[in-house]
């Protein structure tokens, strides 16, 4: 594949950003890879494991000259991030972010964004529970979504040429407004995340009482949610703070279903248990069988936010 970008700068060297540094490396994507993160440690690792062609000790520095920068940190650091780098961006690049969350990250950076430069927000739907600069491998984004989230009147070129690295990185590239954007994720990722917590929450405290017999006999179920209530904690806590609205909107709805799961079982409503359960199962096989990717989320059958 041929170079996409002269100079990409990555800020912050965790998972998401030492995967695009693998996956551009391997396609040949960038003529040249600059990074930069927070802490010295993070930088020597980066350097020590080769992962970018440079490694520089300031976002400023780093985002020099750059064609596209990434900032790939906490949504909750986005912002300040974009105002210090704001005055060193090239005219006619384009920034763009990996953020679970779309608006908050729009709300923070957008301001921030000099004229002349194209912001692009994305977010590839594609992860594991763990972090830092040696967590990436260059297989992270294959086959899965990267929503890309332009603001109306975007520069259409480059957009375009940011959905063409998605592409080049393995991924299938759809486009979604932000509102739209929090809420899909606040279903299929951002509430699932808190059950999970929750459940291991629930589990340690009773593994107190059993003598951990809770860890000792889990089933596959209960290993997915520890695996899920592993990931980094500076990073989920910004998704709850910052989509707030949307997941509280979705926490409403599945308490109010928890509550009729809990009344069903508690009268010994079996039709009422076993009806749902049948509705959960036909949904499942209906992605199945219409050939979807069983990891891609639905994104159709969602409500439209502000619509029941
Ligand atoms: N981990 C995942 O599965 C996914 C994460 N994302 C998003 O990608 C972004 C990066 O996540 P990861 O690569 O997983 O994180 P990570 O924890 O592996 O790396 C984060 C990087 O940001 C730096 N950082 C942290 N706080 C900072 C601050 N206040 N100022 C400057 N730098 C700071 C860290 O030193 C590190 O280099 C986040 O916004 C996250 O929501 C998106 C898709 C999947
Ligand atoms: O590891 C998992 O199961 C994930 O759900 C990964 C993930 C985490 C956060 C995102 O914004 C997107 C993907």
């Amino acid at each position: 594949m041929s170079v996409i970008y002269q100079r990409v700068a990555l800020v912050g060297l965790g998972l998401i950003a030492s995967s695009m540094a693998h996956a551009m490396r391997r396609a040949g994507l960038a003529g040249h890879i600059a990074g930069t993160a927070r802490s010295a440690e993070t930088r020597q690792i980066a350097l020590e494991i080769g992962l970018c062609d440079s490694v520089a000790e300031t976002a400023a520095e780093a985002v020099r000259d750059a064609d596209l920068v990434v900032l790939a940190v906490p949504v909750g650091a986005m912002g300040t991030l974009a105002s210090e780098i704001a005055p060193h961006l090239k005219p006619g690049a384009t920034l763009t972010d990996v953020g679970s969350v779309k608006q908050a990250v729009i709300d923070a950076v957008g301001p921030h964004v000099p004229e002349g430069v194209h912001f692009v927000p994305a977010h590839p739907l594609a992860g594991t529970e763990h972090s830092g600069p040696r967590a990436g491998f260059a297989e992270l984004f294959e086959n899965r979504w990267c929503l890309l989230v332009p603001a109306e009147g975007s520069d259409e070129a480059a957009v375009e040429r940011l959905a063409e690295l998605w592409h080049a990185m393995g991924s299938r590239v759809d486009r979604m407004d932000a509102a739209h954007h929090d809420l899909v994720l606040a279903v299929t990722s951002h509430a699932p995340h808190l059950i999970a917590y929750t459940m291991v929450g629930v589990a340690d405290d009773l593994g107190r009482v059993t003598d951990s017999e809770v860890i000792q006999y889990s089933a596959a179920g209960f290993r997915d949610f520890t695996r899920i209530a592993a990931s980094d904690p500076t990073m989920w806590r910004d998704v709850f703070l910052t989509n707030r609205d949307a997941t509280l909107e979705i926490l409403g709805r599945f308490t109010e279903e928890l509550f009729a799961l809990q009344r069903a079982i508690r009268t010994g409503d079996g039709e009422m248990l076993h009806d749902y359960f049948t509705r959960t199962r036909a949904i499942r096989r209906g992605i199945i069988e219409a050939g979807q990717d069983t990891d891609a989320p639905d994104f159709g059958r969602l409500p439209k936010p502000g619509k029941d």
